[in-house]
């Protein structure tokens, strides 16, 4: 049975540990050590303080559910010890210098980065706009002012403009931007609405291309405990775990 670390031991994490039946966790680490604490006593498996020790557990893969930031801090190192890993915080691949390293060091370890569909729908077929040309990839999310942390009485377009420029402002928010440019191969444009009026987090997306075109919408019920955070990316993850040795994939 695949070992499962997690790396980000907060909402969603928490989702994974507790609806992930099946799921084999064996190490837990957050630099917020009572969140892997927390984790503990709901898997039984160790939480440990320092990054280094979580790592030299063995394991199979680790998943981030973290922050952009422990991305860049720890997903070379995951590779580097010959683990694969699951990306949440995908936001960091929108600098790619930093992508291409990764998957230099994931080619030469033979080694997997695999970025779950997260918050969205449909980033399975859209994967066809890397052999096939595709004129436009919009995203537009729309979410309570909250879980922008920004105060506005009335529906506000907060950003418009590319996805690599809007997760450096939101990127606890538009991931997914970053999922759709990478499925795609086609730069997203996005535009981030805050709307006090929303009670679920909201993606549409546009695509079109030599395909036809393709439109999108999904209402995703918030995290109880983080409302940014969508139910479906938990779930997604929790998904890709239990198909990894599936003998039969399902989706492009
Ligand atoms: N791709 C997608 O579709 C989606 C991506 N996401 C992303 O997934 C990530 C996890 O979401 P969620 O669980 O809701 O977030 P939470 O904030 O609830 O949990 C993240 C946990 O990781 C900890 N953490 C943050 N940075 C580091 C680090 N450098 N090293 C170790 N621990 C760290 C946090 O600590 P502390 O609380 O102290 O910061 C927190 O305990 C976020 O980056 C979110 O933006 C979420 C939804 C969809
Ligand atoms: O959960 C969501 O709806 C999307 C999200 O936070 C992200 O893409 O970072």
């Amino acid at each position: 049975m695949i070992r499962v670390g997690l790396l980000g031991c907060g909402n969603v994490a928490e989702v994974i540990a507790s609806e992930g039946t099946g799921i084999n966790i064996t190490a837990l680490y957050d630099f917020e050590h009572s969140h892997a604490e927390h984790l503990k006593e709901l898997t039984g498996a160790p939480a440990f303080k320092k990054f280094e020790d979580f790592l030299s557990q063995d394991l199979d893969i680790v998943v981030e559910a973290a922050s952009v930031g422990a991305v860049y801090e720890h997903a070379e190192d995951v590779l580097m010890s010959g683990k694969d890993i699951v990306i949440l915080s995908v936001g960091a691949l929108a600098d790619t210098d930093f992508k291409n390293r990764l998957i230099k060091i994931a080619e030469e370890k033979n080694r997997k980065i695999r970025i779950p569909s997260g918050a969205v729908m449909g980033l399975d077929n859209l994967k066809i706009g890397q052999i096939s040309p595709m004129s436009k990839v919009l995203l537009r999310t729309t979410k309570s002012p909250r879980s922008l942390r920004i105060e506005t009485n009335e529906k506000t377009l907060v950003f418009s403009g590319r996805a690599d420029e809007c997760i450096k402002q939101y990127p606890k928010n538009i991931n997914v931007a970053v999922a759709l440019e990478l499925a795609t191969g086609h730069d997203v444009e996005v535009e981030l609405w805050a709307d006090p009026d929303i009670k679920r987090n909201m993606h549409e997306i546009f695509a079109e291309g030599d395909f036809g075109d393709f439109y999108l919408k999904i209402k995703n019920n918030p995290c109880p405990q983080n409302p940014a955070t969508s139910y479906l990316a938990a779930l997604s993850i929790i998904t890709l775990l239990k198909n990894l040795e599936k003998p039969m994939i399902i989706g492009t």
